[in-house]
């Protein structure tokens, strides 16, 4: 039996740049993430991660380099590759004033979803983050746990095949994070793609398939956990992070003298 070609990569990111008054804060970053992956950005504030992301959403137009969803180029077939993406940024709009089915059936309406298949869509999400006891209550009065779950299920609303998340766990509980982060990796089990940014290493060492480190616009080293520590001949993804992005401690700085 002859297998199957591949199909095209759920992101494929060609030499991607943007400048902001005249820095260059994303300097030429290419990296193709398969379907079935969970691929986490890691870098120090400011390294681009969030100016990536826009880029890939369509919400910031780079100055150069290509975006392709699933083969679609983002620039000249936006309407193909933003049915097959969802971006969730690291502070969601939501409605305080509906309940999660409301907002679910708002968000599947953009989409021109109907409302007969809306609203079994939204019940089964809600059951899937434990927010269906909630189903009554108004957004205004919920967690931030709750609301990042609720600005989840209006991501996967209309069946995205990949989720690009800025920060999704931070500020969450440990019990917040155990669902967002199950949820992700059923996402990824299920034949989806996923692209995080994260601040927290543990996350990113145990949740994701790859890293891709970003430093100063540039995608600097990638891999799998193992891979990055074996390259930089370290045991710890804090130290092989700090290793490739150049930061380094040094040891006898200001806070030792203060002491
Ligand atoms: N709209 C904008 N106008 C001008 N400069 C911007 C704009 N957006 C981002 N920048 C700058 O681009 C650089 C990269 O920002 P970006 O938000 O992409 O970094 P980041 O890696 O996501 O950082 P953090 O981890 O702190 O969220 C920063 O120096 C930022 O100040």
């Amino acid at each position: 039996m002859t297998a199957l070609p591949p199909g095209p990569p759920a992101l494929e990111l060609r030499d991607l740049g943007k400048h902001f008054g005249g820095r260059e804060v994303v300097a030429g970053v290419s990296l193709s993430v398969p379907a079935g992956e969970l691929y986490a950005l890691l870098g120090p504030n400011g390294a681009g991660k969030t100016t990536t992301l826009r880029m890939i959403s369509g919400l910031t137009r780079p100055d150069r380099g290509e975006v392709l969803i699933y083969g679609f180029n983002m620039q000249r077939q936006a309407r193909e590759a933003k049915q097959r993406l969802a971006y969730l940024p690291d502070d969601p709009l939501l409605y305080g004033k509906l309940t999660p089915p409301e907002y679910l059936e708002f968000v599947a309406g953009l989409w021109g979803i109907d409302a007969a298949r809306a609203a079994p869509r939204a019940e089964e999400l809600l059951h899937w983050l434990n927010l269906w006891p909630h189903r009554t209550e108004r957004v205004e009065g919920f967690s931030r746990g709750m609301k990042q779950k609720l600005a989840l299920a209006g991501a996967l609303v209309h069946e995205p095949r990949l989720m690009l998340l800025d920060e999704p766990l931070t500020g969450l509980d440990a019990a917040a994070a155990r669902q967002v982060k199950d949820a992700l990796r059923a996402f990824v089990e299920g034949g989806g793609a996923v692209v995080l940014t994260t601040h927290i290493l543990e996350v990113a060492e145990r949740l994701s398939d790859r890293i891709g480190i970003i430093a100063a616009g540039r995608l600097v080293a990638e891999g799998t956990p193992a891979e990055l520590l074996a390259r930089t001949g370290t045991t710890s993804l804090e130290d092989a992070f700090l290793h490739l992005t150049g930061l380094e401690a040094t040891p006898a700085g200001p806070l030792q003298e203060v002491r």
